[in-house]
């Protein structure tokens, strides 16, 4: 694996990070495997709140790991706040995961269970930190909400992402992507998880406070193989290697605690 660059294949895949970024073995790595019975309810985990009314939504890019919606993130005008948080995260980015056909592609699992995709809305504590990078550096500097897919009907809001799909085929494509709400990709219930850990994706940096919605949304397997029409791949390579399985496999707790909301 050559320098920085890493990938979800055999040559540079999860199982090879550790070569460049040792942290990959530390002690709060994520995803994790959730057991409920093992994620006491703590009565002094307040419910979480969203604020994304204001949000603004800027654009749309495959950068060769996933497909990212992009937000204006220079003020507070869409925020995470409430339940482990001790002030408002602001709202960076959101992006995927997902499986290949017919196979699952959750980060976080439960009980052993993988959902067919999971959704990540990324957030960085912008009161203690003056940037996205410094946060991302920091073992409070982010909050990554973390809500799975499961398949079934259609969902009614995911077309509007499916539909742009097609504009950000290749890697490093971009597009416009304005007046996109995420409160329309949120399950009924906001019951969560949660726990300290970490990036995903390389650098892997231990500073993420995972809250993972135990409610999953519905998504129909036609809408999620849209994903699939992705490219890791850039438009001038001629090997085209399709978007799939771009998911790490849950890391271990290590002594965690996750604990459950009301
Ligand atoms: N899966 S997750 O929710 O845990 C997750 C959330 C955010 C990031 C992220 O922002 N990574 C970038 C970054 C930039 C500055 C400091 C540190 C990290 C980065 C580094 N190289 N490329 N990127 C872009 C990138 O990975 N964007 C997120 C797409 C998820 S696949 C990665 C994973
Ligand atoms: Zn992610």
């Amino acid at each position: 694996m050559k320098g920085n660059q890493w990938g979800y294949g055999k040559e540079d895949g999860p199982s090879i990070w550790h070569k460049n970024f040792p942290v990959a073995e530390g002690d709060r790595q994520s995803p994790i495997d959730i057991i409920p019975k093992e994620a006491p309810r703590d009565p002094n985990l307040g419910p979480i709140v969203l604020n994304y009314d204001q949000c603004t939504s800027l654009n749309i890019t495959n950068n060769g790991h996933s497909v990212v919606v992009e937000f204006d993130d220079t003020d507070d005008r869409s925020v995470i706040q409430g339940g482990p948080l001790g002030n408002p995260y602001r709202l960076k980015q959101f992006h995927f995961h997902w499986g290949g056909k017919g196979c699952h592609g959750s980060e976080h699992t439960v009980e052993g269970m993988s959902y067919a995709s999971e959704l990540h809305l990324v957030h960085w504590n912008a009161v203690k930190y003056k940037s996205f990078g410094q946060a991302a550096e920091a073992p409070d500097g982010l909050a990554v909400l973390g809500i799975f897919l499961d398949t079934g009907d259609d969902h009614r809001w995911l077309h509007m992402i499916t539909d742009a799909l097609y504009m950000v085929k290749f890697k490093a494509s971009v597009t416009d992507f304005k007046g996109f709400n995420p409160k329309c990709l949120l399950p009924s219930s906001l019951h969560y998880w949660t726990y300290l850990g970490s990036l995903t994706t390389p650098p892997l940096h231990e500073s993420v406070i995972w809250i993972v919605l135990k409610e999953p949304i519905i998504v129909s397997e036609k809408q999620l193989g849209k994903f699939r029409t992705l490219l890791f791949s850039g438009e001038e390579e001629d090997q085209r290697m399709r978007m799939e399985n771009n998911f790490r496999p849950p890391q271990p707790l290590k002594g965690r605690e996750v604990r459950s909301s009301n």
